[in-house]
């Protein structure tokens, strides 16, 4: 809403200039033409502030009070928000209740998140006679920050409703939202984030918005090097942007590793990752864009994981982006949260239990693979894991039998009776716990070829592991995952339990959560495992 003035009939020289150019920067307001209506204003306030303390004073102030909100107003457009936040507060200088300069701070606050303060700004706003004629935009936007400031503070939404509505419709508006987490020292490598409470499997740790993402579906002739190279150069120019136009976020970039000496890095206070924390002002320097490279190299994640997909998305859509907290999460073999895509947000959950003050780990890649693969793995992200899945099975890589197992897995004739060999070899080695479930992950293919297989099971019967007691070790290690919830299904749906079996269908809507978060309808959580399994 652009608010114009009137000329006054006896307008000397200096006010006709000032009037000239009010007349300039509204027009150039009305044709959206942002960067040059900045301009406009900005010489327009030079000029106000010059003349203040001459004739018409209060006329003045009305006018300086006009030209500051309006420049808000093109800065907010540019997402330039801090500096259109200082023009609001400069314009509520002079005018503490300036119903465009209030509706515009909200507006602003709602985009950084700050739903709190937005509420305040858009209440304040209603107050005003002239809310009558924005109505609709200003209901809009207090109901819409009335739930975002209750989902950021409670972590409390639903996701079923778009669910059961096939994720056609609006996509759900989320909110950044940091549960019981803190960054705190680890032991696997520089800063974690780790549980400040006990935590059930499934609830929701962390919602965060990315600061930058680029998105593609790539065709089978373009997904090669120079596709991936040019959505690469692209992303880090849109990180550049967002740090450009925020230095509260271009100084928190700046405390992300790099990679090298990680563990002599700060580690910083959760605080200053919610939307309301001020700038702590580390720098005013530029990202180096080399810096920012390694930055980027070592922080931003794929979209394109299993649960994105299963959410909405393309087989070949492939996205990058960069989550500042979520960066602060070391991976695991054994991992204990699990993320979700939506949108631009990313949502973090429990994949299992977690005890308060454990560490928080997600998988970087997918860990349903032997321990050779994994190392390869890690060595394309430049660590080496020691995690206790890898020391436990490192200490028995070197054992002969390992080396006969391989064989028969090389051979690659009936996975029965590889399940077989190594179950026998456990047995031998006393492998108890955690440690089976370990190497039934690391075999999953093979595990779940013999054990899904009817003509399989009739030829090993009980030599091989029936499916709920490979469920539940690999899940115990590692977690869940949707090829395990499809084992599972598979296996009800042979004994003729889907839909029948209580304690079964309990068993996998367990996982369910596991695998997408709490999601509240049990009929959408039967959803999701139906597409994630399919
Ligand atoms: C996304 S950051 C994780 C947070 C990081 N530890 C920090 O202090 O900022 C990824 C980097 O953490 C380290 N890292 C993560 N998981 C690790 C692991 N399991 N073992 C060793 N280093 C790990 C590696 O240096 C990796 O490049």
């Amino acid at each position: 809403m652009i608010e114009v003035e009137y000329e006054s009939p006896e307008i000397d020289e200096e006010e006709a200039k000032m009037q000239q150019l009010r007349s300039k920067a509204t027009e150039l307001l009305l044709r959206e033409e942002w960067r040059e209506a900045i301009e406009a204003y900005s010489n327009l306030i030079l000029l106000c502030q010059n003349h203040l303390l001459k004739l018409h004073q209060e006329k003045l102030q009305k006018s300086l009070c006009l030209a500051y909100s309006n420049r808000a107003e093109a800065r907010f457009r540019l997402r330039e928000y801090a500096a259109a936040l200082k023009d609001c507060e400069e314009a509520l200088k002079i005018e503490s209740a300036h119903f465009k300069t209030l509706l515009c701070k909200g507006k602003i606050l709602f985009n950084l998140n700050r739903y709190g303060v937005a509420l305040d700004c858009f209440r304040a706003t209603n107050l005003d006679p002239q809310a009558s004629s924005n109505s609709e935009t200003l209901n809009d936007y207090l109901d819409r920050c009335k739930k975002l400031e209750f989902f950021s503070r409670t972590g409390s939404f639903d996701l079923s409703d778009w669910i059961l509505n096939g994720f056609r419709g609006k996509m759900p508006e989320l909110a950044e939202y940091i549960g019981g987490v803190e960054i705190k020292k680890s032991e696997i490598s520089g800063r974690g984030l780790f549980a400040t409470k006990n935590i059930d499997s499934g609830t929701l740790l962390l919602v965060t918005k990315a600061i930058a993402t680029e998105r593609g579906i790539f065709s089978p002739e373009d997904s090669g090097e120079n596709a991936q190279m040019l959505m690469w150069k692209n992303f880090i120019h849109k990180v550049i942007e967002s740090a450009r136009r925020c230095s509260i976020t271009k100084n928190l970039i700046r405390l992300l590793s790099t990679g090298e000496n990680e563990n002599d890095r700060v580690v910083p206070e959760i605080d200053l990752f919610r939307p309301e924390a001020e700038d702590s002002c580390i720098s005013n320097h530029d990202l180096d864009v080399e810096q920012l490279s390694s930055i980027l190299d070592v922080n931003s994640f794929v979209e394109g994981a299993i649960s994105g997909k299963v959410l909405g998305e393309n087989s070949r859509y492939y996205g990058v982006g960069l989550w500042l907290l979520a960066s602060f999460i070391n991976h695991s073999c054994e991992p204990n949260v699990r993320r979700l895509h939506i949108g631009d947000h990313l949502l973090i959950h429990a994949s299992r239990d977690i005890k308060a003050g454990e560490e928080l780990t997600f998988a970087y890649f997918d860990v349903f693979q032997p321990l050779r693969n994994r190392k390869d793995m890690v060595e394309i992200w430049g660590f080496s894991c020691s995690c206790r899945r890898c020391k436990f099975e490192e200490g028995l890589c070197h054992k002969e039998e390992m080396g006969e197992v391989a064989m028969v897995l090389g051979k690659g004739l009936d996975m029965g009776a590889f399940v077989y060999k190594l179950e026998e070899v456990m047995k031998r080695w006393l492998v108890r716990g955690k440690g089976k479930g370990y190497l039934r992950a690391s075999f999953w293919e093979a595990y779940a070829e013999a054990v899904g297989s009817e003509r399989s099971v009739r030829r090993w019967g009980r030599r091989i592991p029936p499916i709920e007691t490979l469920v539940d070790s690999v899940v115990d290690a590692v977690g869940s995952d949707e090829r395990v919830v499809k084992l599972l299904m598979k296996g009800l749906k042979r004994s003729g339990k889907v839909g029948g079996g209580v304690m079964e269908m309990e068993r996998a809507m367990k996982l369910g959560r596991g695998i997408y978060g709490k999601v509240m309808k049990r009929q959408a959580l039967r959803t999701l495992l139906q597409l994630g399994t399919s």
